[in-house]
Parts: C-alpha cells; structure tokens; sequence
C-alpha cells in the first residue's frame, strides 16, 4: 500500500468516560492503533482533544465547566495529564511523542506559521509522533480555531497531508442527527461538501464535545479544498485505522484521491493572514488578477483604503467593492497613493527604484475565484 502522510483527530467524545473525564482504556486503543499506522510505514500527526476532559476533576469541578476560565484552568492542569497517558503508551510501542500547542496567533504571521510547518516536517522526518493540541488555556475568545476540528483541517493543509481521520462517537455524517432522528441516513461518501450542508448539520453534539458534526462538516470542506481526503466516523480495536485507510471504515469518506494540494504560501493568505487595507481596481485588473493569473500592476488600481506598509496583506476589492482575493503587497499606502492609475514607466520614477513595479505578485496573490477556502 503507497505510504501516506495522514492526520488522525481524536474528539473528546472518544477519549473519556460517561462522567466526561479522561478514559485511559480509550486512549490506549486509539494509542495501538496509531502506532499499528505508523508500523505500516505511514507518517502519523495526532490532534488530540481531552485536556479539558482530563483536568476539570482536579480542578474541583463535578463536571465538564462551562465557563471559558474554568475551561483555560481546566486544561491547563489536563494538557500535562493528557501528554503525560500518551506518552506513556506510545513509549510501550517504541514511539516517541512530541507536543505542540497551537494558538490562532501563532499562525497569523506568516515566519510563525512557516516556523510551525518546519518544526513539523523535522519531527516528522524523525519518526516521532506530534500530537497537537490548542494551547486553550491562553487562547483568546474569539481568536480560537473554534474546535479541533477546523484544527485538524489546518494542520493537514499545513503538512500537505493526504489524509486526515477524524474520529468521533458516531460512525459518520447522517442526513440529521441520529440521535434525536431514527431515521436519518447516513453518507457512506460525499465527493464534495456543499455549503447547504453545513447550513443543514447540527452542531448540537456530546455532552463533552464542541460543535457537534457541523464543525466536522465545515473543518471537511476546508480539509478538502487544500487538497485533502477526509474521513469522519468512529472504529474499534487496534486495526481501526488501518482499515479506515483501507477504504473500509465505519463512516463517511469525502473526496476523490488523489487531490490537487495548496501552496503553503497561499494557504497563509487565505486562512491565516490579517488583511491591513484594502486595494481598488478596476474591471481589467480584476479579471487579470481574478481569472488570468497575472500580477497587479499600479495601472488598474483606482483607490487605497486604510494604511498598510510593504510586504503587509490586503484585500483587494472590484469597482462594486466585491472581495476578490488577498495579497501581500509590494509597496506602502503611502507610496500606492502616488503610484495609483500610473503605467509602470511612470510609477518607477515617481517611486525611484528600479525594482519592477508590480504591486501584488501572482505568487502571493489569493484569488476567491479559485478554491473555496
Ligand atoms: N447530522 C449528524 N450526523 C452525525 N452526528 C451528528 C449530526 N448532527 C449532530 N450530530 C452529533 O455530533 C456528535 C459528535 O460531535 P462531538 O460531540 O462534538 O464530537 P467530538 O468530541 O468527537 O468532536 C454525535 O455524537 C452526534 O450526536
Ligand atoms: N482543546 C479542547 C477540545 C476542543 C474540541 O474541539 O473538542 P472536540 O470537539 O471534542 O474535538 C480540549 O483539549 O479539551
């Protein structure tokens, strides 16, 4: 079988008891069955879930809280335990462990997220087992990945995988939430992961897990635009995994192998980066940019919102104020508002480099007319 980079994502519905706390005997099995992955010669990246599950006892609490410092506090005191189970079982397999713990932030400049990519691929060139986590006891609200669901997604855009698994309590993505719905139908495989869908999924989920199947569905459709194939179900025993890969896993498959994947510098652009102003054109810059690949030139800009220096990201609108994409520019708002309309030869006087006056480069550039990310 041709070896695989895959992301397997283990949600906190199956990594604890009926209390919500952390269950051992859960995280062994799923333990095995990542190390029978990585026997087989495939490169294994955990995102795990239970930080929260595992600490809030400790803490003092007789459930699951619900409060976000409860929840921070909670994991704070889980985070350790949770590594701590992991390593513990993967050392029995001679595997070792490496923890990351990610926050938006970190991802937002792109030298942090190139420098989380380059930590990856060494540990992964290594042999050893990352297993990441959201560092939610700093995460700031409103500034999370939500989920580790869309986690997941983004940590398999970043490492290029070709696979990620997500595990859950239920074996797939049904028509309406089974559990309150008997008859609801499941997909054994979708090819795409429409936007009504996501409209029409539930994000009502265990008592212990976040966003429900929605977050699922939506961490797939992102997965699956950078290029990746998605698995979402549940399995038993310690060959689970290698049967999912196999194409006989109990749940629902998305997406055709193999697929096209996303430049890491594009999927900065479109799903990490900050946009500081925004850059109008008019209709001839937009359908090059947009639809031709080319690169915008002074010439087709018409207007400079808000102030930005260079190698900053903007937004760059069409004459109706449609979004059409996202860049890094080459030039400050400053200089872009004495350059704006000129042809190149005009603009590089006034700009005095010689350095081509391209604005945005094609290679930096982020079209909404591409993929749905
Ligand atoms: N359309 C649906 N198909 C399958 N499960 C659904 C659907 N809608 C809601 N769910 C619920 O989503 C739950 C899984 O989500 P969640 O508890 O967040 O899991 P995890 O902890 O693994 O992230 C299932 O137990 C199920 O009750
Ligand atoms: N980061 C949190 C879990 C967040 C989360 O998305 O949970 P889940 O929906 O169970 O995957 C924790 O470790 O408890």
């Amino acid at each position: 079988m041709k070896k695989k980079r895959i992301v397997v994502k283990i949600g906190s519905s199956s990594l604890t008891n009926t209390h919500g706390g952390l269950c051992i005997e859960k995280l062994q099995e799923h333990g095995q069955a990542l190390a029978r992955l990585k026997a087989q010669g495939h490169e294994v990246i955990l995102v795990s879930s239970g930080a929260v599950a595992a600490g809030f006892t400790d803490l003092g609490y007789s459930t699951r809280p619900v409060s976000i410092v409860g929840k921070q506090a909670a994991a704070a005191i889980g985070q350790g335990q949770l590594l701590h189970a992991y390593s513990e079982e993967f050392r029995k397999h001679g595997i070792v462990t490496a923890q990351l713990l990610l926050t938006r932030q970190n991802l937002l400049a792109k030298d942090l997220y190139q420098n989380a990519g380059a930590t990856l691929a060494e540990l992964l060139k290594r042999n050893i087992l990352p297993i990441i986590n959201e560092n939610d006891s700093v995460s700031v609200e409103g500034l999370t990945f939500g989920d580790n669901d869309m986690l997941s997604a983004l940590v398999s855009g970043l490492v290029q995988a070709q696979m990620l698994i997500i595990l859950t309590d239920i074996n797939g993505i049904y028509s309406d939430n089974p559990r309150s719905n008997p008859d609801a139908e499941r997909y054994d495989f979708l090819s795409e992961i429409p936007d009504q869908l996501i409209e029409e999924t539930s994000s009502e989920g265990s008592i212990v897990g976040t966003g429900g199947m929605k977050s699922k569905v939506e961490a797939a459709q992102t997965a699956l635009a950078l290029g990746t194939h998605i698995f979402i179900g549940s399995g038993s025993g310690p060959d689970k995994l290698l049967d999912i890969v196999e194409g006989n896993g109990d749940g629902t498959y998305i997406g055709d192998e193999p697929q096209a994947t996303v430049k890491n510098s594009k999927q900065w652009l479109a799903l990490h980066s900050v946009a500081h102003g925004k850059i109008e054109v008019d209709h001839g810059a937009a359908l090059a940019i947009s639809q031709q690949g080319r690169s915008l030139l002074p010439v087709g800009i018409t207007e400079i919102f808000g102030r930005f220096t260079a190698e900053e990201v903007v937004e760059v609108v069409d004459p109706a104020g449609e979004v059409i994409g996202r860049g890094q520019v080459n030039f400050s708002s400053e200089e872009l508002q004495e350059i704006k309309g000129l042809c190149s030869k005009a603009a590089r006087v006034i700009t005095k480099t010689g350095k081509r006056q391209v604005v945005i480069h094609r290679s930096q550039w982020f079209s909404h007319a591409g993929k749905g990310i």
